[in-house]
């Protein structure tokens, strides 16, 4: 893993948060896009070498509402970059870590993902982000 990524993020109003976060970092989001199979929409904004990934659930049953309803607001997931996530995905599983999708699958901002269970990680969603 060669660094954190993102940190996601899950916002209940994607408008407001970007306002907020804007304020806070003194920068505009850089990206704004929807991501259908997980049910959000997600905002960028770009910290030095890593990234705030803002989420916004457009469905009822996206991970994001859930998490919302039955947590708050929050930090959601840890996302790590990788250079091989087949590779790396193979590494984990022989580690002993639950992988929640072993194919790849389509993320934002161009790249592709997997997931890990919080229950194997110390309760962390952790994603792990490939470039395409
Ligand atoms: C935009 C695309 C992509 C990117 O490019 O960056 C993204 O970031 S998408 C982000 C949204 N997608 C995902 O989160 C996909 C992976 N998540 C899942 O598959 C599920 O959310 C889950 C982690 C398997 C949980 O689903 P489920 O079991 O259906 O939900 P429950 O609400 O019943 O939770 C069970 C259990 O897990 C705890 N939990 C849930 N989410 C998180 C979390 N983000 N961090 C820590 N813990 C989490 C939840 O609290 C429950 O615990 P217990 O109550 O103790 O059982
Ligand atoms: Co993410």
């Amino acid at each position: 893993m060669r660094k954190i990524e993102h940190l996601g993020i899950a916002v209940a109003d994607l408008k407001k948060s970007n306002e907020l976060f804007k304020r806070l970092l003194g920068k505009e989001s850089y990206k704004e896009e929807s991501v259908e199979g997980e049910g959000v929409k997600t905002s960028f904004f770009q910290v030095g070498e890593t990234k705030i990934e803002l989420l916004e659930a457009t469905r009822e049953d996206s991970p994001i509402a859930k998490f919302i309803t039955k947590k708050s607001e929050g930090i959601h997931h840890i996302a790590f970059d990788v250079a091989d996530i087949y590779a790396e995905v193979e590494r984990l599983k022989k580690a002993g870590f639950e992988i929640l999708n072993e194919t790849p699958k389509e993320g934002a901002d161009n790249k592709l993902v997997v997931f890990l269970h919080p229950k194997s990680t110390n309760g962390v969603l952790v994603e792990l982000c490939q470039e395409k």
